[in-house]
């Protein structure tokens, strides 16, 4: 289903979650009346586009009763639509402020996301902050952050401040912007307290933890949660770290044509971490991010079994489409109720179907 030229097994895979989530969304349920139209609104840059609207995904959506509009983000939102939803991945103070006095004037329309708690997600700092104020343990398992230290200025003092702050080597080097460039994805690894000054702020230092290799991608979309398997970064020998010096550049491991789902892998570190407690950690990260379009990076330590650390949250990303879909479909469901314009047949059929979980189970 992807359109953007990526290697053939991606597509592969896309059109297998996209045949999956076709078995598993009784569609035929989900129709709103034809006369009832919902109207998507849509900011996205044009890889974002490329990504997510493709053709089969509107002409789908079409005969759902869901049209998506492209908007023209250099104009005033008023003068374009109307909306009854703003879907959206752009950056820019003049979108944000356009956006939101839209927004002010047009409560009524669906902003997904609010602009604001997207932002919290462009700060690799404030991005984990409600995971360690969370501080999340149960019988399942803890959910934590890496050690980090955010450094804003004068690399010289960086080997210093690492030492007070008792981080262990080697350190993940992250930009501390996390706003969808490619520069913001330029990561390295960092084995030396030597190498420390030679950084480039403001940056992000964090702890590697051992993992297996494998992490976990969560994908959150309104009340639904997906758990992929992606291969990551190997383990590194923390007894030997002199071994190697020096800063080392990382490519971004974890994109799509890494999955590691149907890999053979150890059991300790392939297991999916338990389902309550990501069902507790994505409630709960949804109302405090206030953020329905989401996913979580996140990783076991290996060796354990229930110690994970959350590393990265994406913004409205690019896997899963169709459950995006069937979201925007509940969101056309839920106001074509509100307008009293549902028969109560398809409706009370249709929450049966969802309530019974037929569609969208986490897995
Ligand atoms: O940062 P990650 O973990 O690689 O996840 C990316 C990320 O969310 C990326 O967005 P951006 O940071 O480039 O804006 C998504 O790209 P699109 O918005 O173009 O879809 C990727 O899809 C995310 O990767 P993944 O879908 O594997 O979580
Ligand atoms: N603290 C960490 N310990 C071990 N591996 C990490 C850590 N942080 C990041 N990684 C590895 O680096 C990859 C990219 O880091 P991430 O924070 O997700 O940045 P991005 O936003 O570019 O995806 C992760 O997918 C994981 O493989
Ligand atoms: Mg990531
Ligand atoms: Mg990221």
């Amino acid at each position: 289903m992807r359109l953007n030229g990526e290697v053939s097994c991606i597509r592969h895979e896309e059109e297998e979650q996209e045949e999956e989530a076709e078995e598993r969304v009784p569609l035929t349920l989900l129709a709103p009346p034809p006369s009832q139209k919902l109207v998507v609104g849509y900011a996205l840059t044009s890889k974002k586009v490329k990504s997510f609207l493709q053709p089969k995904l509107e002409g789908l959506a079409r005969k759902k009763g869901i049209i998506f509009v492209a908007i023209d983000h250099c104009q005033p939102l008023g003068n374009q639509g109307p909306f009854d939803i703003v879907l959206h991945k752009l950056t820019g103070k003049e979108w944000q402020q356009l956006l939101e006095d839209y927004w002010e004037k047009h409560p009524e329309v669906t902003v997904l996301d609010p602009p604001a708690a997207i932002k919290h997600l462009r700060n690799r700092q404030s991005m984990l902050q409600d995971v360690a104020d969370l501080n999340l343990s149960d019988c399942y398992g803890k959910v934590g952050i890496p050690r980090q230290l955010i450094i804003t200025k004068d690399p010289s003092s960086i080997p210093d401040a690492v030492n007070k702050a008792g981080l262990s080597l080697p350190l993940v080097v992250k930009p501390l912007v996390a706003d969808g460039s490619a520069k913001s994805h330029e990561l390295s690894l960092a084995y030396d307290e030597v190498s420390l000054s030679k950084l480039d702020p403001p940056l992000v230092l964090q702890e590697f933890v051992n993992h297996g290799g494998v992490l976990f991608k969560v994908y959150i979309v309104g009340e639904t949660i997906k758990v992929v398997r992606r291969f990551s970064l190997p383990d590194v020998n923390k007894c030997e770290p002199l071994n190697n010096t020096g800063v080392f550049q990382f490519p971004r491991v974890s994109c799509a044509a890494a999955s590691a789902d149907d890999a053979e892998l150890d059991p300790g570190v392939a297991e999916l971490p338990p389902r309550p407690l990501l069902e507790n950690l994505c409630r709960e990260l949804r109302h405090r991010l206030g953020l329905r379009l989401f996913n979580i990076d996140i990783i076991r330590e290996h060796g354990t079994k229930g110690r994970f650390y959350v590393i990265d949250i994406n913004y409205f990303p690019g896997k899963y489409i169709l459950l995006i879909l069937v979201f925007l479909l509940t969101l056309a469901i839920v106001k074509c109720l509100a307008m009293n314009t549902y028969s109560l047949i398809s409706s009370s059929a249709w929450y049966k179907a969802s309530s019974k979980g037929d569609f969208l189970a986490v897995n």
